[in-house]
């Protein structure tokens, strides 16, 4: 299990993680999302030791990283699968990290066979592709079979066939009860894989529960209803009758009427009542891409001048000490004032009063309200009062973190974070700083395979 607590690093001026507390538990794979910058990264450097954090702790079954008996047994991570010297093979490269952590020269041939790359381990890693050097990556996660994993982005570069064998890989790890933490800006892939997720937004926890109430708890469900082609009294009598029901109606591009706010049935007891013939009524819910863009549209720092959504983006209520521009705080989706969601029920209409206020929908849950189980506010350990990193006081139960409540309390209370800082707004195109080698990365190897690479043909 991974446990957070309080964790804020600042990078000078900048605050990349703010106040994180969330735990990642055994058993199910866990996805980590957030958009560019928003301190995934960072998070995961700080859970194995590569960066020290500014306040706060995160220990891996009870103990930092680095006090970690034989770390690389017990936690394996892929973090920049570039951190690997060209000029080695993959066998080499893999023996020289296992000679390392005393693991034997035969798991090396075992994980590259798990992870394809046989035929080709004695090909210099340079002459690699990027969808083989993930896999390198991945076996050098995998070496010491451990029991916690950490993946930053692992599908990034691999073709659809790579793709389901990671996903099927990260499932069957997790399976076998090991703590699985993956990063992924691929919704579609992490609604796949992902049972769990943690979402975090300007460094700071924006929801931490499981995709499904994620789903239910970011997206406006709706039914699609179409009445007979060339008979449009028939919509019109509909309509009126679900507006004055409480519903809402959209235009669909092709003709069909999108009506959210109200349960299927009913609009099915309406239509009847007004004897109006039906050709469609079918429930439809947002994926987890919509879901995921409603909730983070406010905490998005990069974002192209003709994205659409650009317009849509909240503007933050002026507040004293708070900047204005991309490091403002995180806003609440769906709040009074807030952004239009992507994936609203209609653009300009009435949300319901924001992912909280448990507007009727149809189908069992709530279309646009908060799951049950689901526990609006401050995630375990912080304090509903702090400070936010950007001089502004937050407000605990504001929608901003979307938290299932932990099966096992915290033994220790977090330890308090540091005085609110607000960070100085930096140039959009700013790069990040020099890239952190990934745990997996090591020194020289002296075995003999090492030795036998001067004479391995270039990959390509
Ligand atoms: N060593 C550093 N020095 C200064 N700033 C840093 C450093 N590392 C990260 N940052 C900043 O911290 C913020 C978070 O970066 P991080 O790489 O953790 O984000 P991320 O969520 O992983 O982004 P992406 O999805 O683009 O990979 C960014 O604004 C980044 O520029």
């Amino acid at each position: 299990m991974i446990e957070a607590y309080g964790l804020t690093k600042r990078y000078g001026a900048k605050t990349a993680v703010y106040n994180l507390s969330f735990q990642v538990r055994p058993g199910t794979v866990t996805g980590f999302l957030g958009p560019n910058g928003s301190g995934k990264s960072t998070t995961m450097r700080m859970i194995l030791g590569l960066d020290d954090p500014t306040a706060g702790r995160v220990t891996i079954g009870g103990h930092p990283y680095r006090r970690l008996p034989n770390a690389p047994r017990q936690v394996g991570a892929l973090l920049d699968a570039k951190a690997v010297h060209g000029g080695r093979s993959a066998r080499s490269h893999l023996l020289s990290l296992a000679q390392l952590s005393g693991i034997p020269a035969r798991r090396v041939d075992e994980v590259l066979d798990v992870v394809g790359l046989k035929q080709v381990a004695r090909k210099r890693s340079k002459g690699f592709s990027l969808g083989m050097g993930q896999r390198l990556g991945i076996a050098a996660a995998l070496l010491g079979d451990p029991q916690v994993l950490l993946f930053d982005e692992p599908v990034n570069g691999l073709d659809p066939e790579g793709i389901l064998w990671v996903r099927n890989l990260m499932k069957q790890l997790a399976s076998e009860g090991r703590t699985v933490f993956v990063s992924s800006h691929l919704m579609s892939e992490m609604a796949l894989t992902a049972e769990h997720l943690i979402v975090i937004g300007r460094g700071q926890l924006m929801a931490d529960t499981s995709v499904k109430q994620f789903i239910a708890q970011n997206s406006v469900g709706f039914a699609r209803v179409r009445t007979p082609e060339g008979e449009p009294e028939q919509r019109e009598k509909l309509q009126s009758a679900v507006k004055e029901a409480g519903g809402q109606v959209q235009q669909e591009e092709d003709g069909a009427m999108r009506v959210s706010g109200l349960p299927l049935p009913q609009i099915s007891d309406l239509a009847h009542s007004a004897d109006v013939r039906l050709w469609e009524l079918s429930p439809h819910q947002a994926s987890l891409e919509e879901a995921y863009m409603r909730l983070t549209q406010g905490a998005v720092d990069y974002r192209s001048s003709t994205d659409q959504r650009a317009g849509l983006q909240m503007q933050p209520a002026a507040q004293p000490g708070v900047p204005a521009g991309p490091q403002g705080p995180p806003p609440v989706p769906g709040a009074p004032g807030g952004p239009v969601g992507w994936g609203a029920p209609q653009p300009g209409a009435p949300l319901q009063g924001g992912p909280h206020a448990g507007a009727p929908g149809f189908g069992p849950a709530p279309a646009y309200g908060p799951a049950p189980g689901a526990v609006p506010g401050a995630a375990p350990g912080v304090p509903g009062e702090q400070p936010g990193p950007y001089g502004a006081a937050q407000a605990p139960a504001a929608g901003q973190v979307w938290h299932t409540p932990p099966q096992q309390p915290p033994a220790q209370q977090p330890p308090q974070p540091q005085p609110a800082q607000a960070p100085q707004p930096v140039p959009a195109a700013q790069p990040d700083s020099a890239p952190q080698p990934a745990p997996a990365a090591r020194p020289e190897p002296s075995d003999d395979a090492s030795r036998s690479d001067s004479s391995e043909d270039d990959a390509r």
